[in-house]
């Protein structure tokens, strides 16, 4: 009995998307779902009635940053990351490796796991497949994350080969080392780097160990568009039908949707809430560098057709004012609409899946937005 069941609703006739519902023991999500990331067991600036009240349907966490700081005793001590920040519905976590690998001043990946210096003390961290385990088994999130090897962009076919069988040999690892599969689904992570035979030979070896779900891995680490497209087109189609593929670290709007036509269920990305931090705001019209003298004086919402709560109750002028002011409440209304655009925009996919309209509602969104 496994901890999550996928239920397919519907596949779309126009393309590779498929509607869904995930169970787990925190509740159901709706899929193609966007995972609103909460590295530190918070999504910065947002309570987690907020993050209800905006639909988001699951959170991410970070296994690398909760262990470094609080560090998952005190968590589970707490009764697990749900108790410790009150957030009763799904939760996925995954390592935070692709930060190791950018924040942590990495140091070398062995067989037995990788050792590298913590990004807030610079002390010696190992992280192994049966420790990477071990921590998401006293964080006690829904979804967990085999422990791989993130593939830099571009990387040589012989080093991705290695890389991708000794990921093979860790995942098994990691099913061993695992404490609770009836009530954490384990996923694994299909890697391969930009080479289609070696996502082929990564994504057979890790079918025939039968995961609740599979996650594609390797990918939005700088590569172009057209290459992740392609390299979706070759792995999504060998997946179960009937489980659930989550793919990381993605993304911007025009990546969410192209990745939900190739057949994607999950998505995550940082992306809203930085940009948001930074006075971005995204629109049915594209980007709005809302801290720009532009808005000084536009006494209009982001966005007139966002039902969020920024939209609704303050103007351009007066966020940027808050931005330019640094102020703690301007951060967050920029946060609150980036992530109710994002909730949105999935909610009009899985609509378009359900109404077989998938590739005409890409078109129109693409046009508005500002992409080809
Ligand atoms: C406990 C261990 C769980 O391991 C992982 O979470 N592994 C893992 N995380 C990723 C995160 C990514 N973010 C992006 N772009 C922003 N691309 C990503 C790719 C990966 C990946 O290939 N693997
Ligand atoms: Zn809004």
């Amino acid at each position: 009995m496994s901890a999550i069941r996928y239920e397919l609703i519907k596949k779309c006739k126009q393309t590779g998307a498929r509607l869904g519902r995930v169970y787990t023991p925190h509740g159901y999500f709706d899929t193609p779902a966007f995972m609103p990331v909460g590295t530190q067991a918070t999504v910065k600036g947002m309570s987690p009635d907020e993050l209800k009240s905006i639909e988001a349907g699951i959170i991410l966490s970070n296994t690398y940053h909760l262990h470094i700081r609080p560090g998952e005793d005190i968590i589970k001590e707490a009764g697990g990351l749900h108790k410790f920040m009150n957030w009763d519905r799904p939760i996925l976590t995954d390592s935070g490796g692709f930060q190791v690998f950018s924040l942590g001043d990495f140091r070398k990946i062995e067989e037995e796991g990788v050792t590298f210096k913590s990004h807030v003390d610079g002390s010696k961290k190992f992280l192994s497949p049966e420790s990477a385990i071990k921590i998401q088994n006293k964080l006690g999130a829904d979804i967990i994350m085999a422990f791989d090897e993130c593939i830099p962009y571009p990387a040589e076919f012989h080093y991705v080969k290695k890389s991708v069988e000794r990921t093979t040999r860790w995942a098994k690892r990691c099913i061993k080392a695992h404490e609770n599969p009836e009530t954490q689904a384990l996923f694994g992570i299909v890697q391969g780097g930009m080479y289609k035979e070696l996502r082929r030979q990564s994504a057979y070896e890790l079918l025939e160990l039968d995961f609740p779900g599979y996650a594609i891995g390797g990918l939005s680490v700088g590569e172009p568009a057209e290459e992740m497209y392609e390299m979706l087109e070759c792995t999504v189609p060998l997946l179960p039908e009937d489980k659930p593929r989550y793919l990381m670290g993605v993304g911007s709007p025009d990546y969410l949707v192209e990745g939900a036509i190739r057949g994607i269920d999950m998505f995550d990305c940082v992306l809203p809430t930085r940009i948001g931090r930074n006075g971005t705001v995204l629109t049915s019209r594209g980007r709005m560098i809302i801290r720009d003298a532009l808005y000084a004086r536009d006494q209009s919402p982001i966005d007139p057709d966002c039902d969020c709560y920024a939209c609704k109750n303050f103007t351009r002028s007066y966020i940027r004012h808050l931005i330019k002011a640094k102020e703690v409440l301007g951060i967050r209304l920029t946060t609150w609409h980036n992530l109710r655009f994002l909730l949105n925009l999935m909610k009009n996919v899985r609509e378009a899946i359900k109404e077989d309209r998938l590739l005409d509602f890409r078109n129109e969104f693409f046009k508005n937005f500002g992409y080809n």
